[in-house]
């Protein structure tokens, strides 16, 4: 059976300004964030990509939700290629990430009901949806009122909410609980969980070793744009703790820049 995710010899290169070269402290003009990246994820599995910041996890992700067209290889979501189907992939996939902001002026139920018409949900789809996302996350008391005045942990969980107007069965989650309250990152870290048991697809990027080991079926090691490892997690660990098994992986690619 075909994989539910694809990624085949994902490439992405960023040509950086005068301003980001001073502020990465680097003469380099081209930053190479993703370096032929390859994986798969197969249907109903929750695969995590772990690495340290700049690993170019971000970039990944945005490829496979066909937000950033790669400069080589390509990406393919149930089959469609991020390349020469970009409309498909994106109607199919719920790219969430924690730092989505959402416009203050508007209330929660204005912008699912924005959104919902933007992706060409029926009403009564948006609104069966719309109840069960509200109750699920609580927001359902504060449907009217402005984003300005929502809590931080409420206007991220209104995010996810928008985020999943159109049902997808691939979610693909960039650091899920970053920046997140323990309360608000545990109804994250359990949503996930649900999107996993209803069989959905998921994809998400994180540093965080302890979310991978609970949530993830699959882990990929990505360090300096290039997958390190690829496996389950005893495959990956080999009996170690996940930690010690990703300092090790991340000492052997050290030494082979040097
Ligand atoms: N639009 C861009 N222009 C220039 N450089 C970029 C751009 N996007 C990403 N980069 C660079 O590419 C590299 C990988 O970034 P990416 O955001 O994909 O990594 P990441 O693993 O998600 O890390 P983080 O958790 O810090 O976001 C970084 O060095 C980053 O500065």
């Amino acid at each position: 059976m075909e994989p539910a995710l694809s990624a085949r010899g994902l490439r992405k290169s960023f040509k950086l300004s005068a301003k980001q070269r001073k502020l990465e402290r680097t003469d380099v003009r081209v930053k190479t964030a993703v370096d032929g990246l390859s994986f798969d994820v197969a249907f109903g599995e929750v695969y995590g990509l772990l690495g340290p910041n700049g690993a170019g996890k971000t970039t990944t992700l945005r490829m496979l939700a066909a937000l950033v067209k790669p400069d080589e290889g390509d990406a393919f979501v149930e089959g469609a290629s991020v390349v020469s189907d970009p409309m498909r992939v994106r109607s199919r996939v719920g790219f969430l990430t924690s730092e989505l902001k959402l416009e203050d002026a508007f209330s929660p139920d204005y912008l699912f009901d924005f959104f919902s018409e933007l992706r060409g949900v029926d009403a009564s789809s948006r609104d069966e949806r719309k109840r069960a996302l509200f109750a699920r996350f609580g927001i359902d008391r504060f449907a009217q009122t402005k984003v300005a005045d929502l809590s931080t942990g409420m206007k991220q969980k209104a995010s996810l909410a928008v985020s999943l107007v159109h049902d997808p069965r691939v979610v693909i989650f960039d650091e899920p609980t970053n920046g997140l309250d323990v309360l608000t990152a545990k109804t994250v870290t359990d949503f996930l969980l649900e999107l996993a048991a209803e069989g959905r697809t998921v994809l998400l990027s994180t540093h965080i070793f302890s979310l991978v080991e609970k949530v993830c079926d699959r882990v990929g090691v990505v360090i300096d744009g290039r997958m390190a490892a690829s496996g389950t997690l005893p495959e990956v660990t080999g009996g170690r703790s996940l930690e010690d098994a990703f300092f090790d992986l991340y000492a052997a690619r050290a030494g082979e820049a040097l």
